[in-house]
């Protein structure tokens, strides 16, 4: 591909990028991948070009853009050398006309920045909500040790963690096909800790999604325990129990839940966990720097009913949690509203629980948890509180 060629399918994969986010189709990742699936001609330095150019438009802009060429266009405007390459020429994009406007940088839509605002997330915090995110890895035990890892820097504070180079290829390291170190970043590791997970003890992870937080659980309970997951989403859960097996995790369960009807497969944990980790769904606010997409996907509305969905799933996990025992609500999101807030609301309606004092490697004091943020810990943004039931 020439590099005009690069550019102009850089502008037709936006496009489809645009509309995905608009209609909450599939992610800018698989779309890509996709592109290039359907397009075999274009070779390894073309792919690695277009994508970088894709990412680096979407990276800069806060609102979705009308279209792929001004997400384009925004781009060239600060850089001369793609700003030539709109030539016309062959495959490449048609010149700029004198009145085309360029899409509008910015770190997200007005309306969520002054929600972040108001959730004493300042200004000056927000370039780094959108930079680059580091390769973090879990090293774990449940497997033999890993041997060294070019680059590896340790993470203070969390001495199963390692930050990796970035560009490092982790699927082809043996030590990742052996399941001995596992893609986390910090902060997913740091919240986890709020579990005091430890051996012997009966733990739901409620949310669990494809498993990151549940190997993290079970290489804390050294594989002595139960450990339940379960989710509502069949494709992602169904991806864990292979995940678990590389992992060694042998104490993990996993249940199908049906929406609105969750408890109905939970009888036999009704009051009896020792702790249900809720990784809620979320709008995602503190992972914008791996997925800066999401930006373009949300709405007042969609958090409206990501608010909803938190609150109804802190229900479940109460009905869960034995007398004495503790839910950890956790949300990627820096909105007041789905984290201290949904959190303050839960105690509110049951009197007797209390939020725990927590002592993380990292974050700070916010409401009735703990919070990082990229800005201030780097590390993806994360709430997390311990909701301690009364004996
Ligand atoms: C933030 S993700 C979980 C990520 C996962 N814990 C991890 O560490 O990789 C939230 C998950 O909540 C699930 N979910 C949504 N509604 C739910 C419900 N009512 N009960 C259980 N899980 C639900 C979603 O399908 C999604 O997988």
């Amino acid at each position: 591909m020439t590099p005009s060629a690069r550019v102009q399918a850089a502008i037709e994969l936006l496009d489809a990028i645009i509309a995905a986010a608009r209609d909450q189709g599939a992610a800018a990742d698989t779309l890509i991948a996709r592109y290039f699936t359907e397009r075999r001609y274009a070779g390894s330095k073309d792919r690695r070009a277009v994508r970088e150019l894709v990412y680096a438009a979407i990276r800069q802009l806060g609102e979705r853009p009308r279209s792929g060429r001004a997400a384009m266009l925004a781009l060239a405007a600060n850089d001369s050398e793609i700003a030539a390459l709109f030539d016309g020429v062959g495959h490449g994009p048609a010149p700029i006309g004198a009145s085309e406007t360029a899409a509008k940088p910015g770190v997200a839509p007005e309306w969520m920045l002054s929600r972040l605002e108001k959730s004493d997330v300042p200004g000056s915090e927000w370039p780094a909500l959108i930079e680059r995110a580091p390769l973090d890895i879990r090293i774990n035990w449940l497997q033999p040790a890993p041997p060294p890892i070019d680059g590896a820097e340790p993470i203070a504070g969390l001495p199963d963690a390692l930050r990796l180079p970035s560009g490092t290829n982790i699927e082809a390291l043996d030590a990742y096909k052996d399941g001995a170190i596992e893609v986390q970043d910090a902060g997913s590791q740091i919240v986890t800790l709020a579990a005091r997970a430890a051996p012997g003890m009966r733990i739901v992870d409620l949310c669990a999604g494809a498993g990151g937080k549940t190997l993290a659980l079970a290489a804390l309970m050294g594989n002595e325990g139960v450990l339940l997951a379960t989710d509502t989403d069949r494709a992602r859960l169904s991806r864990l129990a292979p995940r678990a097996a590389r992992a060694g995790a042998t104490i993990v369960e996993t249940r199908l839940l049906d929406p609105g009807r969750e408890l109905e497969v939970l009888g036999d944990w009704v009051g009896s966990a020792d702790c249900v980790l809720i990784d809620a769904p979320c709008s995602g606010t503190g992972t914008w720097r791996r997925n800066p997409e999401a930006r373009w996907r949300l709405s007042p509305d969609r958090i409206e009913r990501l608010v909803e969905t938190q609150r109804h799933v802190l229900e479940i996990g109460a009905e869960l949690v034995r007398p004495g025992g503790a839910i950890v609500y956790i949300v990627c999101s820096l909105l007041d509203e789905e984290g201290a807030g949904q959190a303050a609301a839960f105690l509110g309606r049951h009197p007797g629980w209390q939020a725990a004092s927590l002592t993380l490697p990292a974050g700070r004091a916010h409401g009735p948890g703990i919070r990082l943020t990229p800005g201030h810990d780097s590390t993806d943004g994360f709430f997390v509180a311990r909701l301690e039931r009364p004996c």
